[in-house]
């Protein structure tokens, strides 16, 4: 039997030396769809050990929210770790001098954010180079990925990381596609546009779905913008995940202001000098900001809300996730809750488990 990276270098190859045109794009959609399959299996543990499946490093999430710290050997990431927690990770001018996970606690705003220090990792890293795949599951499961680059060194860099990201599935600042696909048992296949997109069409979907063995499904694409990779990455939507992405270049202490001003241009990113401690306070904000953590603060009946200590939240909080987040069995006893402050229509409203709650909102759970 070839074996599946085999399998993944020759679907690559035959890609690469098709023309892309009218007449080889339904064909090139098939081995979009056949690639993203062999893709995943790659990565499904296969059981027993040194498998090189999908598992991470051997640290347990803690706080509020985890930050995975992305990048080639030698950007700064542990120095990066080291200035923004109380953890030492060892830093020196030699590459992999990191080669495991090393969790820090960033404490901002109210919030313990782990940070996660993470070795160097370099092209061909998801098929395994390395300790890539390692590092590429360990960042699979954080809430953000800081993707610690060098200023000094060429622009290709981000590219390459991105591709490695992808290729596992690891889709960066997107929204899942919006695009509806609910399989079925029987009555084939119906597929509907809301607009018909320009580059995605019924046969291409058509054709992608029998190649998955998906007969039986309803499609409803409301994008126009949809392409065949988003139509695959909804079939394998058990398979994909969507992180914020915060690309940091580091080292700028030794590049030109002309090229700095560039680089802090880019969307999604911050620039900084951990050895001249330039821009690093920002980086830390910018965490924050893109986590999109929430700080509630909760009242006792009869008494005034206590601001020393806020409660943390994810972004799209309910009162169920807030009553979660007090104790594991509040839930269970919750007659309503009232609450002040901007998601309330009226200050206060009584409301229920399903409230989605804002920042900085007041919250005082009634029980029965
Ligand atoms: N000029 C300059 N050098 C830096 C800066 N930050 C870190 N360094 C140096 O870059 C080298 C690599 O730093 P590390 O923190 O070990 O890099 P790393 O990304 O953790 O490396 P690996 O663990 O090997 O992947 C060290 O010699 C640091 O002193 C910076 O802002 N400017
Ligand atoms: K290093
Ligand atoms: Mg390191």
């Amino acid at each position: 039997m070839v074996n599946i990276t085999e399998k993944i270098k020759e679907i690559e190859d035959e890609m690469r030396r098709t023309q892309k045109n009218k007449a080889t794009e339904y064909h090139l959609g098939l081995l979009k769809g056949k690639l993203a399959r062999l893709r995943a299996q790659l990565l499904e543990p296969v059981g027993g050990a040194g498998s090189g499946g999908g598992a991470g490093f051997d640290v347990s999430k803690s706080g509020d929210a985890r930050v995975a710290l992305v990048g080639f050997p030698s950007v700064g990431k542990s120095t990066f770790l080291s200035k923004i927690t109380k953890t030492k990770s060892e830093a020196a001018a030699y590459s992999f001098t990191t080669l495991t996970a090393i969790p820090g606690v960033l404490e901002y705003g109210g919030a313990e954010i782990q940070i996660l220090d993470l070795p160097g990792i370099i092209e061909g890293a998801s098929e395994g180079k390395g300790r890539g795949r390692q590092v590429i599951s360990a960042a699979k499961t954080s809430d953000l990925i800081l993707m610690v680059l060098d200023a000094t060194k060429k622009a290709e860099q981000r590219a390459l990381l991105e591709a490695e990201l992808d290729s596992v599935g690891i889709r960066l600042n997107k929204e899942p596609p919006n695009i509806y696909l609910k399989v079925k048992k029987a009555g084939g296949m119906k597929i509907t546009f809301q607009t018909p997109p320009k580059n995605l069409d019924e046969k291409m979907i058509y054709n992608v779905l029998r190649d998955y063995k998906i007969l039986n499904c309803e499609v409803l694409v409301r994008d126009e913008n949809a392409t065949v990779d988003d139509f695959i990455d909804v079939i394998m939507k058990d398979h994909r995940k969507y992180i914020r992405c915060l690309y940091v270049y580091n080292k700028i202490d030794s590049v030109s202001l002309e090229f700095l001003d560039q680089l802090a241009r880019e969307p999604y990113s911050a620039v900084m000098s951990c050895e001249l401690d330039l821009g690093v306070q920002e980086v830390v904000e910018r965490i924050w900001k893109e986590l999109k953590l929430m700080r509630l603060y909760t009242k006792r009946k009869g008494e005034e809300p206590d601001f020393s200590e806020a409660l943390i939240v994810r972004k799209d909080s309910s009162i169920e996730d807030v009553c979660d987040q007090i104790h594991r069995t509040l839930k269970e006893t919750f007659k309503y809750a009232l609450v002040w402050g901007a998601s309330a229509r009226h200050m206060p409203q009584r409301v229920g488990l399903g409230h989605m709650v804002s920042d900085e909102d007041v919250v005082s759970i009634v029980a029965k």
